[in-house]
């Protein structure tokens, strides 16, 4: 099956709108394929592009009928230079064959023209690295981001802004406050509401429930409590929310539901990467922990 054949890309329905079908039917889950040096050596596979290709491969394979997103972390494919981009392309692609959603992990930002670079390297369908949406970073402003939201919204395709992050040194940054008073975790994410408002389908033709806007944040499970105690506002303009920290970092069901509030209900996708990869090799093994995450997350 091409690209072009898969419902979503070929007859371009947003990614806010793909990334709720996917949820509804298969759930809040989405695995991370983090090809670790120490999880490769555990799986029997060589620390080479030919094992990051048979890693990725088997957790596609596995992932297809259970979960409806995965989340590639590009460090791991870019540590082999070229050779491992090119087992990332394969990857990918294979994943989006076999009907999921690719969020590609790659953590990009940078200014105009070479923002445009990055954006068209993973947001085009027809590009090596297409995936359905990105990670972003929005040190460089918000504003520079323009290029790659541009792009979302041409090919279809979603990202993922950093807000506020599952890792603590995220901090001191993130939950820094202007003069006026505002974090700028909360800046960022009301300018990305912003975005999906302006985005969005125009008044008066609004489903209810409100639909996932195409510009999501990235708002780490272990993290999640802090928005609301720095009263950043995480439904407005309805962002889909990628909640990393999940199992290995430690957040647990109930740390999220109580961090995420309002918003755990229909907008929290949350990633497990080395949570459900340590129960590989076997595929039947990584099937049976993708379910009991499944199950925990959304029974
Ligand atoms: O704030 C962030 C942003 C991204 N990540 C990435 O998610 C996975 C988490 O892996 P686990 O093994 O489940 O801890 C990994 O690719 C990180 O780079 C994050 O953890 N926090």
């Amino acid at each position: 099956m091409s690209d072009g054949d898969r419902p979503g890309v070929g007859d371009r329905l947003s990614f806010g709108d793909r990334l709720a079908a996917a949820m509804t039917a298969s759930g809040r889950l989405c695995v991370g394929i983090d090809p670790h040096a120490e999880l490769l050596a555990s799986w029997g596979l060589a620390d080479d592009a030919e094992g990051l290709r048979a890693f990725g491969e088997r957790v596609v394979a596995a992932a297809a009928d259970v979960v409806g997103v995965v989340k590639p972390q590009v460090a791991f494919f870019e540590r082999h230079g070229p050779a491992g981009m090119q087992a990332l392309a394969e990857v990918q692609r294979s994943a989006r064959q076999a009907g999921l959603l690719v969020i590609a992990d790659a953590k990009r930002g940078d200014i105009g023209s070479t923002m445009a670079g990055y954006a068209e390297a993973w947001l085009d369908p027809a590009a090596p690295l297409a995936a359905d949406a990105l990670t972003v970073s929005p040190y460089l402003g918000v504003g520079a981001l323009a290029p790659a939201v541009q792009a979302a919204r041409t090919h279809g395709a979603g990202l993922f802004v950093l807000g506020l992050t599952s890792n603590p040194e995220g901090q001191d940054v993130q939950l820094a406050r202007s003069a006026a008073g505002a974090t700028v975790a909360g800046e960022v994410a009301a300018r990305v509401a912003e975005l999906n408002a302006a985005g969005g389908r125009p008044a008066g033709d609004q489903p209810s429930p409100a639909p996932l806007g195409d510009l999501g944040l990235v708002v780490g499970a272990t993290t999640a409590p802090l928005a609301a105690e720095h009263g950043i506002d995480l439904t407005a303009g309805r962002p889909p929310l990628l909640a990393p920290g999940y199992g290995a970092q430690g957040a647990d069901v109930a740390a999220m539901r109580a961090g995420f509030g309002e918003a755990w209900e229909r907008q929290v996708l949350v990633n497990a990467s080395r949570g459900i990869l340590r129960a590989g090799p076997a595929e039947r093994d990584l099937v049976a922990a993708m379910e009991a995450a499944r199950e925990d997350l959304d029974g």
